[in-house]
Order: C-alpha cells, then structure tokens, then sequence
C-alpha cells in the first residue's frame, strides 16, 4: 500500500472515546486534549496519569469499567487502546457497523487512521509516520523534528 495522506483534522469539541486507560491510552489522550477533543475514556483500570489529568480537564472524563458490545452511539472517533486483542477487534467490528472511525492500537490493518507522531510549537504542527513499517524510527524523527521546532519556532 502506499502512504498515507496527513489530513490535518478540526478536533475541537469533537467526542472522542478511548478504550484502555493504560501506557498507549495515556500517551494519546495527552495529544488528543491539546487538539480540543472531548475525550472520554473506558476501562476498568486507569493509570494514575490519566487520573490526575482528569482532575485538571473538564474535557476529560473516566468511566471504570469494560467495553460492552452494542454500547457505542453519539461518538465521532474511537481508539481501541485496551491489552485485548479480542475486545479491540469487537470494538473494531461495532465501528465498522456504524461507520465510525475507528484506530486499533495492536493492529495496523483495523486502522481507518494512524495515530501520528506529533510535534507542535506554536502554529506549526507536525504529524509523522512511518505507515506501519517503522514504530521506532517514527518516534524518533517525531523526537528530532520537536527538537527542531523548538529551535526556529
Ligand atoms: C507514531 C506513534 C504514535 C503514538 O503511538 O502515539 C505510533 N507508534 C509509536 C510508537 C511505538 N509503537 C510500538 C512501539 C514498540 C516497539 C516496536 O514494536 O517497534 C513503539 C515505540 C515506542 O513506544 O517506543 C508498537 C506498535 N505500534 C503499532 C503496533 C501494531 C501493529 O503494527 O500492527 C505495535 C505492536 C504492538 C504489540 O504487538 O504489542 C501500530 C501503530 N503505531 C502507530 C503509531 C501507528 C503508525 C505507526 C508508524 O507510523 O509506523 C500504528 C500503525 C497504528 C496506530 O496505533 O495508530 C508512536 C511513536 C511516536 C512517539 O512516541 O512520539
Ligand atoms: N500503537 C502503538 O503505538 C502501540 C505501542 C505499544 C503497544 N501497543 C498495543 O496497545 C495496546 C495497549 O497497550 P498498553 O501498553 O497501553 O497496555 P496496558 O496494559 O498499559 O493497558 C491496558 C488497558 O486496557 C484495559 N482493558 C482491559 N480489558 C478491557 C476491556 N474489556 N474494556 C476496556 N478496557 C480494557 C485495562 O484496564 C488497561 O487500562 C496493546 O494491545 C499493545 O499491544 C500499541
């Protein structure tokens, strides 16, 4: 496949839910609140990261227990985040159904997005990827190109 297009998406106000509360759920709802997105989060442990930025966002709110198949509505995106393969690919399933846009965190093919690397300074924001076939070089360009912003930004 070739690579993907960055679409710099509106992500204001937008309802995001996020299921898993662990390391790849923190790191990404960190992102995701910086780009306005109301951001609820599903799981029944949630790390104390996520619980004390919850304290400090009104755009952030836990709710402590499991996905339930059936349970989406009135939701614009969903990262399926949690240490389930089978519970993601369920959520996976239910997205596909009602045509939500869907990310699973354990498995590039369930991706109707990739969760980019993102470097912001200012106006200027960068995504990075590296389409699925270099985790690590990702976040290290991501890790320079923040370097560098920092620098003439
Ligand atoms: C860019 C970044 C953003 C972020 O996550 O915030 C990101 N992965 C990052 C790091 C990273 N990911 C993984 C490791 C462990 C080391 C390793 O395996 O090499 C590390 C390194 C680390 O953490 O140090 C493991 C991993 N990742 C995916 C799978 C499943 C699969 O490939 O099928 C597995 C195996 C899981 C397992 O089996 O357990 C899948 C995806 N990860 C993506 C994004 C999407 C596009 C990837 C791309 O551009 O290439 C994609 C395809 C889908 C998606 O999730 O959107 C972030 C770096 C930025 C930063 O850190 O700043
Ligand atoms: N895409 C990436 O960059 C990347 C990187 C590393 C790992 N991963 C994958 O991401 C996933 C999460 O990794 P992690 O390190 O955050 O895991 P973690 O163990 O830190 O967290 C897992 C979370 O899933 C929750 N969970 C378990 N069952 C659930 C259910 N039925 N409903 C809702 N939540 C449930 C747990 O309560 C916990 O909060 C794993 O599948 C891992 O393979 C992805």
């Amino acid at each position: 496949m070739g690579a993907y297009f960055p679409l710099f998406i509106n992500m204001e106000g937008k309802r995001v839910q996020v299921f898993g509360g662990g390391k790849i759920a923190a790191r990404r709802v960190l992102t995701l609140l910086e780009f306005g997105a109301r951001v609820k989060v599903t799981a029944p442990m949630i790390s104390k990261e996520l619980e004390k930025l919850a304290e400090q966002e009104n755009s952030l709110t836990l709710e402590y227990r499991r996905y339930q198949r059936g349970e989406l509505k009135e939701v614009d995106l969903v990262l399926a985040a949690t240490c389930e393969d089978k519970v993601n690919d369920m959520i996976f399933m239910e997205c596909r159904q009602k045509e939500i846009p869907v990310n699973v965190a354990s498995d590039q093919e369930k991706c109707d997005f990739y969760f980019p690397g993102v470097a912001k300074e200012g106006e200027i924001t960068v995504g990075v990827t590296a389409g699925g076939k270099n985790h690590k070089k990702a976040k290290k360009v991501t890790e320079r190109i923040r370097e560098l912003l920092k620098e003439i930004c």
